[in-house]
């Protein structure tokens, strides 16, 4: 292997009951949340192409009549309390908020910037309250935080000159004395999501990343952090040149999720998912396939059959409320998670072979197996090989209980039926497996 300073420092997952902690999550939510929730996706009465949260960087827009925006921060109808409530009833175990998007906004009170929320009309911390209502409703909390600045004079892309890496350096130190003051000012939180960090400057500061990893974690040891921080010292990102992943988790499932389970090369990994094709920010104009709750649901099984955890993206509106499709979202998805959370929450990857008619999840809890069904085949029979030296002892639907009809077809192979008519939502199987010696 190649000798390496600042590639991965262990070989394998974490094992400590932090990332235990983190592993069992199964449903998360995502909220980005900034001035360009204010123009929406529209800039002079015109919409702009791309995602709303990039907005400010659009051929069509003054980056300075774009900071400019902050003098009409002023979100009357943010309410923290109502937001940890909708995540709290839709089953989030996990939300990942953005403290600073690639804007250079600061949505709390920071020291070391002009750009926060104490110079908009608001001028009140946004994210204490934030991380105070969700951790009252038993939901942890996890800080996005861009390392690209685009406020920031002393950020650069790349590191052409001697001036570049002096003003480089002192971009450095700014970000680690913001990150410094994120985990002092919330002690509760219990990792950092970083994203803003393809660019050349950030790959050849491998060394700084690395030792600003090790920095953090000092300061909150259990800190949960993924692949997309770090750089190794040739510049590559996630998986360092020996191929090993530079994280606590990978970081790469942004918008996708792996197809087999070989993909995800046995690391921790979550999926972060837009509702919309591709807007994280507030879009007044959400165009293109929008998804519905069943589709959602679907990536989530899908996610957690595969170990994974499923991140559903929330994009409040710029005075704090959301958007009606959001809403609802929020609670179809929470119905079903009341229901059959136990086949998702702390569970994973089954001993079964997958079938067409959806995703096998495995509790670590219980031990029960479930069978999360979304293409209901005309005869309505489930096919299920069973795996060798176990036998089905139950076969139960969740919600009523109902026992369903399990039949023997040849070897390992069975049918279990499902009950006929049409269902609004996918429906689980509970399945409780016993030795067949
Ligand atoms: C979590 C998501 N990462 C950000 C991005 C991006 C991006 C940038 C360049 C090419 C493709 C994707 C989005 O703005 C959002 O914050």
């Amino acid at each position: 292997s190649i000798p390496l300073r600042h590639g991965a420092h262990r070989i394998g997952n974490r094992t400590d009951s932090d990332m235990a902690h983190w592993r069992d999550y199964g449903l998360g939510q995502f909220i980005h949340w900034g001035l360009y929730a204010i123009p929406g996706g529209f800039w002079h009465g015109q919409p702009v192409n791309g995602a709303a949260e990039w907005i400010r960087s659009s051929k069509k827009v003054d980056p300075k009549e774009y900071d400019a925006l902050i003098s009409q921060f002023n979100p009357v109808k943010y309410d923290p309390v109502a937001w940890a409530l909708m995540a709290k009833n839709m089953g989030t175990k996990y939300v990942t908020f953005t403290t600073k998007h690639h804007d250079g906004f600061c949505l709390w009170p920071s020291k070391y910037s002009d750009f926060t929320i104490m110079q908009s009309p608001w001028k009140k911390d946004i994210i204490k309250p934030f991380v105070e209502a969700y951790n009252k409703q038993g939901i942890d909390v996890y800080l996005y935080f861009s390392i690209m600045d685009w406020h920031n004079p002393d950020w650069r892309y790349e590191l052409k000159t001697k001036s570049d890496s002096v003003a480089f350096d002192r971009f450095k130190e700014f970000t680690k004395n913001q990150l410094t003051e994120l985990l002092t000012l919330y002690p509760t939180t219990k990792g950092l999501w970083f994203d803003g960090t393809w660019d050349k400057s950030w790959k050849a500061s491998g060394a700084f990343s690395d030792e600003l990893e090790q920095y953090l974690k000092k300061l909150r040891p259990g800190l949960v952090i993924g692949s997309r921080l770090r750089a190794d010292e040739k510049g590559n990102r996630h998986l360092d040149a020996n191929g090993r992943l530079m994280g606590d988790y990978h970081q790469v499932w942004e918008r996708k999720i792996p197809e087999t389970i070989a993909e995800v090369k046995g690391y921790d990994w979550e999926c972060v998912m837009t509702v919309p094709e591709n807007q994280w920010g507030y879009n007044a104009r959400w165009s293109g396939h929008v998804k519905s709750s069943s589709e959602i649901i679907e990536m989530l099984a899908n996610c957690v059959s595969k170990g994974g955890n499923f991140v559903l993206n929330f994009g409040p509106k710029g005075d704090g409320s959301f958007r009606e499709e959001e809403i609802r979202l929020a609670k179809e998805i929470g119905n079903w998670m009341a229901v059959n959370g136990e086949a998702i929450y702390a569970a994973g990857q089954s001993d079964f072979r997958k079938e067409d008619w959806g995703y096998y999840t495995k509790s670590k809890t219980s031990g029960k197996t479930y069978m999360v069904v979304f293409n209901t085949p005309v005869t309505n029979m489930l096919k299920v090989n069973i795996p060798k030296n176990q036998k089905i002892a139950s076969q139960k639907l969740l919600g009523s209980k109902q026992v369903l009809p399990l039949e023997h077809i040849e070897g390992r192979m069975h049918y279990i039926r499902l009950p006929g008519g049409v269902r609004q939502q996918p429906a689980v199987i509970e399945l409780q497996l016993i030795s067949d010696d």
